[in-house]
C-alpha cells in the first residue's frame, strides 16, 4: 500500500442518470477499416474491459469515445443527446489517459497538477478547493513528497502515477484509460485498482485497454478482435470516407 491520504474529495456529484452509450460504430485509420458494427453502453458504476492483440484497434476506441478521433459511421451519445453536439459537454464528462503522459517538463507535479484542475474547475470551485483537491490527489499515488519536483525529472513511473492523479484533480464522470498500468510498480497498480473501484462506487464509468492483468471487478469484456472487418467492400465504403483525426 503506498497511499498516504484519503481519497480527494469536493468532486461534482455523479448524475444517476448518467448514460453513454456508442452504435454502429465504424473505425477508419491509415485507409483501413479497424473495426465495424459496434456498440457499448456504459452505465454509473460500470467498466468496460477493451482486449484484444496489437493493432486490434483499443487506443482508436477509446480514442472515439474521447471525442479526440471521429467515426467513420455510427454514432456516440450521451443519455441527453450525442456528443457531436456538444463536444464540449462531452470533454467536461471525460478524462483520457493515453500512452503519452501530459506532464509539463518545467512545471513541478503540484504545478502539473494544479494547472490540470483549474483547466477543469467549474465556476463555483475556490482555490481552496482545487488545491486541497490537487494535494490529496499527489498524496494517493504517493507524489507528496515530489511535489516541488519538475517533470522533467520524474521517472517513467512516476510520470505515470502523476498523469493517474489527474483523474482526482480534475473529477468526471466517465475514464477513459489506454494501458494505465504501463511503468507502474505492483504497489502502484494496488492504488489504481483501489481508486477505480472508488470511483465507479460513487457512479464513475470506466473504460480500459490493458495487456497485462488489472482487476476490475464486474466489468464487461469488450474483445475487439470481434469486430474485425476484412473487407472495406463489406460496407459500400471508400477511403474518401476515411475521417480527419481531430488530435494527434
Ligand atoms: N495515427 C494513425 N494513423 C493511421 N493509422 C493508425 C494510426 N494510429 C493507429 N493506426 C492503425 O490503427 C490500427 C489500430 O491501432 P490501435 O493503436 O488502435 O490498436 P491497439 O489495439 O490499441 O494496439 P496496441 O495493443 O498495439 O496498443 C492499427 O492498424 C494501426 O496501424
Amino acid at each position: 500500500m503506498i497511499s498516504d491520504a484519503a481519497p480527494a474529495s469536493s468532486a461534482p456529484a455523479p448524475d444517476p442518470a448518467a448514460r453513454f452509450e456508442g452504435r454502429g460504430l465504424l473505425c477508419i485509420r491509415g485507409e483501413r477499416i479497424v473495426f465495424g458494427d459496434l456498440d457499448l453502453s456504459m452505465a454509473p458504476g460500470e467498466a468496460l474491459l477493451l482486449l484484444g492483440p496489437n493493432g486490434s484497434g483499443k487506443s482508436s476506441l477509446l480514442r472515439l469515445m474521447a471525442g479526440l478521433l471521429r467515426p467513420a459511421m455510427g454514432d456516440l451519445h450521451w443519455h441527453d443527446g450525442p456528443v457531436s453536439a456538444d463536444p464540449e459537454r462531452h470533454h467536461a464528462r471525460t478524462r483520457y489517459v493515453g500512452h503519452t503522459d501530459a506532464v509539463k517538463p518545467v512545471l513541478s507535479a503540484r504545478e502539473n497538477l494544479a494547472f490540470w484542475a483549474r483547466v477543469c474547475a467549474g465556476p463555483d470551485e475556490s482555490a481552496e478547493t482545487l488545491a486541497a483537491r490537487v494535494d490529496a490527489a499527489l498524496n494517493r499515488f504517493a507524489l507528496g513528497h515530489l511535489a516541488r519536483v519538475p517533470g522533467r525529472m520524474l521517472s517513467a513511473g512516476q510520470k505515470r502515477r502523476l498523469n493517474l492523479a489527474r483523474l482526482l484533480a480534475a473529477p468526471a464522470p466517465l475514464w477513459l484509460m489506454d494501458e494505465p498500468t504501463t511503468a507502474l510498480d505492483v504497489g502502484s497498480i494496488a492504488v489504481l485498482e483501489e481508486v477505480m473501484a472508488e470511483h465507479r462506487a460513487g457512479g464513475g464509468m470506466i473504460a480500459l485497454s490493458t495487456h497485462q492483468g488489472v482487476t476490475l471487478p464486474g466489468a464487461r469484456v469488450l474483445n475487439l478482435d470481434d469486430y474485425a472487418v476484412d473487407a472495406v467492400d463489406a460496407w459500400g465504403l471508400h477511403v474518401a470516407a476515411h475521417p480527419e483525426e481531430i488530435a494527434p
